[in-house]
């Protein structure tokens, strides 16, 4: 559940102001700003938000039924005559969620040092990072990513990567009401697209790299590329970071109207890779800025992390942490779960757990688990989401090919059959020369690939990382979901076999 802490409640005058509409004669004063009439509740401001499913403006007689005083609205003809609260009329109720959820909050980013990281993949693990090292007992950083929010030894649940602009703006208080001077936002291309993040400007922005996702909200990898460029506009940051070494990366430092600082293993990058690898014992990144050399170290595992690394890092020292500092903060950091988590037991396989869920990410995964065991074989365990991006899935078969085994199984099939999902993957496996195997239930899959590895192979298990729910196999409601950890399901299989060999 989000943090619903109390206020004293803004002026409906002051809520029309930011919203750049006319103040109604009179109104109550707003404690919160809600976009879902099941969660409106007494003394909320109802946004009615036209959805892909629903028309908030039909449930705002449900909202002002549970104690909402007012209705922010964009297409009053479809409200009620006789709703009995004040409804505010703007040209878009979107586009206002994130001014009015910041001023009903309390305007929480003024008084926090915000980064927002953007970026295809990397950004949890960059955020963990950059939030770790920021953070210290007496000036706590909040962060907000796709696997919830923290602040100190305080967690919340959430259900978006990005949560909407009203919920954004109600954690950002939270982390303020217990002392934290800063906070790490994860930044999802959806999220930058339908403004969740508006009504906050970052001190500094982040982007990881990028290679298509999301094509079925944004359409083309054009828009897509546009939702995360926003992120770097003069309004919403006020200092880039930005990984060069995609053309995707370079196009955005070359463009940007903020001033960037280029990371990357390319001559003019103010922050120069000069080496990375990364093993079973994390991840070193060499990198040069104004001409001196500093060594970096992470617990991270994945090549894809060298400059994940190397960007936290840039960004803290941008913020003005000391270089030195930072770089002995980040050997302590824990990374985020499900990312290059590593699991086994005595005589047997390795284990990765890992997000990995598009091709860049599925092949630079698969690398580095054969790196991590030289003179074994890797067992990949491999699925893809359903009724999403299904464009994908091909690739992420091709990705595939370097493993020396493959386990296709399902990954939450979301009312597709996944039969027919796997299928798709198995296109880009055609003619390869790993074994491939299909076990659908997912549980068996992650069992059997850590049966069939030798002591000295790796399974890697990709796609759901630190996720613990999936939708029961063909389910066409979400609701349907089980509990479903990959790690746990690792964990019980590396036990199983360990009590085998003991038998
Ligand atoms: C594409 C997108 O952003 N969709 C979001 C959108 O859904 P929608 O347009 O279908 O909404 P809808 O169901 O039509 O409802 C319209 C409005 O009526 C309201 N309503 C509805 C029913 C009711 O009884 N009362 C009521 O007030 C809803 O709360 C909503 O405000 O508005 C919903 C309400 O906030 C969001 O939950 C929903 O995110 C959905 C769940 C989602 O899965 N989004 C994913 C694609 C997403 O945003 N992912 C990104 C990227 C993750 C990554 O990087 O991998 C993320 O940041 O999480």
């Amino acid at each position: 559940m989000l943090a619903d802490l109390p206020s004293c409640g803004t002026p409906l005058s002051a809520v029309a102001a930011r919203a750049g509409c006319a103040a109604p004669v009179a109104g109550p004063a707003v404690v919160d700003l809600v976009m879902d009439s099941r969660r409106a509740g007494p003394g909320s401001l109802f946004a009615c938000v036209r959805g892909a499913r629903a028309d908030g403006h039909r449930h705002a007689a449900a909202a002002v039924a549970a104690g909402a005083v007012a209705v922010l609205a964009d297409r009053p003809g479809r409200l009620p005559v006789d709703l009995g609260v004040p409804v505010l009329v703007v040209p878009s109720v979107r586009a206002v969620l994130g001014p009015v959820g910041a001023l009903v909050a309390g305007d929480p980013a003024d008084r926090l040092q915000v980064v927002a990281v953007t970026g295809s993949n990397g950004k949890t693990t960059t955020s963990t990072l950059l939030a770790g090292v920021l953070d210290t007992p007496g000036r706590r950083c909040g962060l907000l990513t796709t696997v919830g929010a923290t602040v100190g030894r305080h967690t919340r649940t959430t259900a978006l990567t990005t949560p909407e602009a009203p919920d954004l703006h109600r954690l950002l208080r939270w982390m303020v009401q217990r002392d934290a001077a800063a906070a790490v936002v994860e930044a999802s291309s959806i999220a930058l697209d339908v403004g969740r993040v508006d009504g906050l400007c970052a001190e500094v922005a982040v982007f990881t790299g990028f290679e298509p996702d999301h094509l079925d909200h944004h359409g083309t990898v054009e828009q897509y590329w546009a939702s995360k460029a926003r992120l770097f506009e003069p309004d919403r940051a006020r200092v880039g970071v930005v990984v060069t070494d995609d053309p995707w990366g370079r196009r955005l430092a070359d463009q940007a109207r903020i001033p960037v600082v280029r990371v990357g293993t390319a001559a003019d990058c103010d922050v120069r890779v000069v080496h990375g690898t990364s093993s079973a014992g994390g991840t070193e990144v060499l990198v040069e800025r104004a001409g001196r050399r500093h060594a970096l170290r992470s617990p991270v595992v994945g090549g894809v992390h060298v400059t994940n690394v190397a960007a936290a890092w840039t960004a803290a020292v941008v913020l003005g942490a000391d270089p030195d500092d930072v770089a002995d903060r980040l050997t302590h950091v824990d990374p985020p779960p499900g990312r290059g988590t590593l699991l086994t037991a005595p005589g047997a396989p390795l284990v990765v757990v890992d997000y990995a869920h598009t091709p860049g990410a599925l092949a630079d995964a698969v690398a580095t688990a054969g790196r991590l065991r030289p003179a074994g074989e890797v067992h990949l365990v491999l699925g893809a989401r359903g009724a999403r991006d299904r464009w994908k899935r091909q690739g992420l078969g091709t990705a595939a090919r370097a493993a020396d085994h493959v386990w296709l199984t399902n990954e939450g099939s979301h009312g597709e059959d996944p039969a027919a999902i796997v299928a798709e993957l198995a296109v880009g496996l055609l003619g390869s020369d790993a074994r491939v195997r299909t076990v659908l239930d997912r549980r068996a899959a992650i069992t059997a690939a850590v049966d069939a590895a030798g002591p000295q192979d790796v399974v890697l298990v990709v796609g759901r990382g630190h996720e613990t729910l999936q939708d029961a196999p063909g389910a066409l409601d979400p609701a349907t979901t089980q509990r479903f950890s990959d790690a746990d399901v690792a964990r019980a299989a590396l036990g199983e076999g360990r009590r085998r060999l003991a038998g």
